[in-house]
């Protein structure tokens, strides 16, 4: 099975360009206002252009109401959205129905209890995202560069369809390859020279550290 890798948190074409030349399976848009890497509808349904038919493109929103949803739904006409905030099951599954859209769930993860909330999502999202825990008094929930113990992963079933994120970057992600089994990651602050914004460079090295991983899983890198 190939591992699906998300690049987050763009912003230019500059950045897109990078990774969808590293073979992204996904870009990501961020749509939280407090964030550094936030873009206005308008600049995501711009940027996402050239990623069709290469990555999907993955709207993330953070307990986004429905208006703002339509809209974004609307003009960007992302492939997927991701969820990052309070969601309940229920309203993931009502936002899935609604849109038509695959829908993929961010958990925040520091101990082996916050994957007990993997049972409630399973069977209604299509998608996991493992991210880490903000930490206290942060003002993002995701996109904080903050890896977690990986090796809590083990603890899933093996069926569990997650992404692996938090703190990944091109030093630690073979590690986090060999600690654990996602079908994809999601990086964006660890391709980043300055918050919000991406290093084509950064991606890059991202990329090749992730193919340098071939050996340990070739069925998943090659
Ligand atoms: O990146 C953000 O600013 C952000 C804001 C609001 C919700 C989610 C956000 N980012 C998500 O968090 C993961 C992990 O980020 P990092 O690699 O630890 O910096 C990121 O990939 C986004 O999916």
């Amino acid at each position: 099975m190939e591992l699906d890798i998300k690049i987050c948190g763009l912003k230019s074409e500059e950045a897109v360009a990078a990774a969808l030349e590293g073979g992204a399976s996904h870009v990501g848009f961020i749509f939280f206002d407090r964030s550094p890497r936030h873009v206005t509808v308008e600049t995501a349904r711009r940027l996402r252009r050239a990623a069709v038919g290469r990555a999907l493109a993955v709207a993330v929103t953070v307990d986004a109401d429905d208006e703002t949803l339509s809209r974004i739904v609307g003009e960007m006409q992302p492939d997927m959205l991701q969820l990052h905030g309070q969601e309940s099951p229920e309203r993931a599954a009502a936002l899935r129905a609604r849109f038509a859209l695959p829908v993929m769930k961010a958990l925040a993860v520091r101990e082996k209890k916050d994957l007990e909330a993997v049972a409630a999502y399973r069977g209604v999202c299509d998608r996991l995202l493992l991210d880490a825990k903000p930490p206290p008094g942060a003002v993002l929930p995701g996109g904080n560069g903050i890896p977690f113990d990986w090796r809590l992963l083990a603890f899933l079933d093996d069926d569990v369809d997650y992404m692996l994120s938090g703190g990944l970057n091109a030093a630690n992600i073979a590690a986090a390859l060999r600690a654990c089994r996602p079908r994809g990651i999601d990086v964006s602050s660890g391709v980043e020279r300055a918050p919000g914004d991406k290093d084509p460079q950064m991606i890059r090295a991202f990329f090749h550290a992730v193919r340098g991983v071939a050996g340990a899983r070739p069925e998943e890198t090659a």
